[in-house]
């Protein structure tokens, strides 16, 4: 196992709406390995997006320790914090959130103009097989081809990190195995530790290490010795 590039010890996030709480994270234990592919799994409302907007430096525990690397996230200022995320993350989610007025190319460039030491636009479109649409607007695009320009975006940068958040949520079966062989290549090309939020316990074997959330705590973590690709997924 490689070195741990996210510790998290007694992850504890609570949200208080009037007088209720909801403690969305409990006390979460947790390691990412640099170089892995891990699977978040768990009902609706177990914590799996909370904890992921936290390494993620999209959020802030309420007590507890998440660390990347040698960096308390949890200390963090404002700024620094938005330093970390914009040079060490990429984010896709459900949606994909592409600008309507610009092609796949400008979307992917919009990032890399902003980042240290970006790919090419056209080089992350190539990785999720899209360079042939690179002149395309998002209308002109199907929901599976929208989100791998996502996943471009996200990657184009270079992060040391990805963190998906239901990839493949609205998408068809069919679909979702496109956008999933997408991320496991990038996973394997680029050596980008991948976190993928599923409730399609079917993924779970595309994976290194799989997470189970259960009430805001891991319940279990699986580890694969056998893989499958997401080709061999049965949905
Ligand atoms: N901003 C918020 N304010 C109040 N409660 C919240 C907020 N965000 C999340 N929660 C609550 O925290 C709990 C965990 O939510 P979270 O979104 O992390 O779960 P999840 O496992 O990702 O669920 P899903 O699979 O449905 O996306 C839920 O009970 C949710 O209602």
């Amino acid at each position: 196992m490689n070195e741990a590039v996210f510790t998290t010890r007694n992850l504890t996030k609570i949200y208080l709406t009037g007088d209720v709480e909801v403690r969305a994270l409990n006390g979460v234990d947790s390691e990412l390995y640099g170089g892995e592919l891990a699977v978040l799994l768990g009902p609706s409302g177990s914590g799996k997006s909370t904890f992921l907007n936290i390494v993620g430096g999209l959020d802030r525990p309420t007590s507890g320790q998440v660390t990347f690397r040698d960096q308390d996230l949890a200390t963090l200022s404002d700024g620094k914090l938005t330093l970390y995320r914009r040079n060490h993350v990429g984010f896709v989610f459900q949606f994909y959130n592409l600008i309507p007025s610009l092609t796949a190319w400008e979307n992917v460039a919009l990032v890399t103009e902003v980042a240290d030491n970006p790919m090419p636009p056209e080089e992350a479109l190539a990785m999720v097989d899209m360079e042939k649409r690179m002149t395309h607007f998002p209308a002109q695009l199907s929901g599976g081809e929208q989100q791998r320009v996502a996943i471009a975006r996200a990657i184009a940068k270079r992060p040391e990190v990805l963190l998906c958040d239901e990839p493949t949520g609205a998408l068809d079966s069919k679909t979702g195995v496109i956008v999933l062989e997408a991320l496991t290549r990038i996973n394997r090309e680029l050596g980008t530790t991948t976190a993928i939020i599923t409730h399609n316990a079917a993924i779970r074997n595309i994976a290194h290490r799989v997470i189970s959330f259960i009430d805001g705590k891991i319940a279990e973590v699986q580890v694969n010795d056998q893989r499958i690709e997401p080709s061999e997924v049965v949905w």
